[in-house]
């Protein structure tokens, strides 16, 4: 995937700006920021989701804007804040999603059934979305990004509310895809996570990507956290509000 040149202003906050990056097919590529960098406005244009004001996305080098019909059919994007058909059930959500795709219903039906087994999702299978909870939402709609086989995947903090025993099968679901030659694209706040599972990183600080590379390169033989509050400039985290002293008594 290629990002060039993308530009978003909302009224008169510049979002996100001269942003570009290359992203190498095969690639395991985290991006991180502080809240408000431009992490979901910079995937949400890079998916087809957000009309950037200037700047392109290629996938495999199709412009995703010019031709989205053929840019969508190699993408599978788990949107933060997703807003799902949530008066489907779980299943039926992950059903239609294959079935708008053009996928043959029993392939639907074979993969509907072993992605929500692989989630954790299959005593939930029948609930109607709008009753899950947070990590089981992210959940489906990781299900609805997967079910057409993309071979990119871009997704919007996969790992949030995500309980730990789910968060490893989605880990090593995600390492799989990888290593069968799919391309995985996220953004998290958890460096630990990054540092653990990405093989290469950006990092954003006000609308801009300020480092990028090779975990290694980004890195330069620090801890990723500490790296990273380096590049965006963190402010001393021993400051504390002065007031917040629970009172005894
Ligand atoms: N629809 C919108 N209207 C107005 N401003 C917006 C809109 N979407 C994003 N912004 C602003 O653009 C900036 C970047 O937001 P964005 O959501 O891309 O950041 P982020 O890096 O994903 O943050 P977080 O880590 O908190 O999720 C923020 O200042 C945000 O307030």
């Amino acid at each position: 995937m290629r990002l060039w040149g993308l530009y978003k202003r909302f009224g008169t906050k510049v979002a996100v700006e001269q942003f570009a990056l290359d992203i190498p097919a095969g690639s395991f590529y985290g991006v991180v920021g502080p809240n408000g960098a431009g992490k979901t406005t910079t995937l949400s244009m890079a998916t087809g989701l957000l009309r950037p004001d200037t700047g392109s996305a290629y996938v495999h080098g199709v412009d995703v804007w010019a031709e989205p019909a053929r840019a969508k059919r190699e993408l599978g994007v788990l949107p933060d804040g997703m807003r799902l058909f949530d008066r489907l059930s779980g299943a039926e959500l992950v059903t239609y999603s294959g079935l708008l795709r053009g996928m043959a219903r029993d392939v639907v039906d074979t993969r509907t059934a072993e992605l929500l087994a692989v989630l954790g999702l299959t005593e939930d299978a029948g609930k109607l979305v709008a009753d899950y909870s947070a990590g089981m939402t992210k959940k489906i709609g990781l299900a609805t990004a997967l079910v057409h086989a993309p071979s990119v995947l871009v997704l919007d903090e996969p790992f949030e509310s995500v309980d730990p025993v789910s968060a490893a099968h989605i880990r090593s679901l995600l390492q799989d895809f990888v290593a069968g030659g799919g391309t995985v694209i996220l953004s998290s706040h958890v460096m630990d996570l990054v540092q653990r599972l990405c093989s290469h990183v950006a990092v954003m600080n006000t609308g801009r990507v300020v480092a990028a590379g090779t975990l290694a390169e980004v890195s330069a033989g620090e801890d990723l956290e500490r790296r990273f509050a380096q590049l965006v400039g963190a402010t001393d985290v021993h400051e504390t509000v002065s007031w917040l002293r629970p009172s005894r008594g």
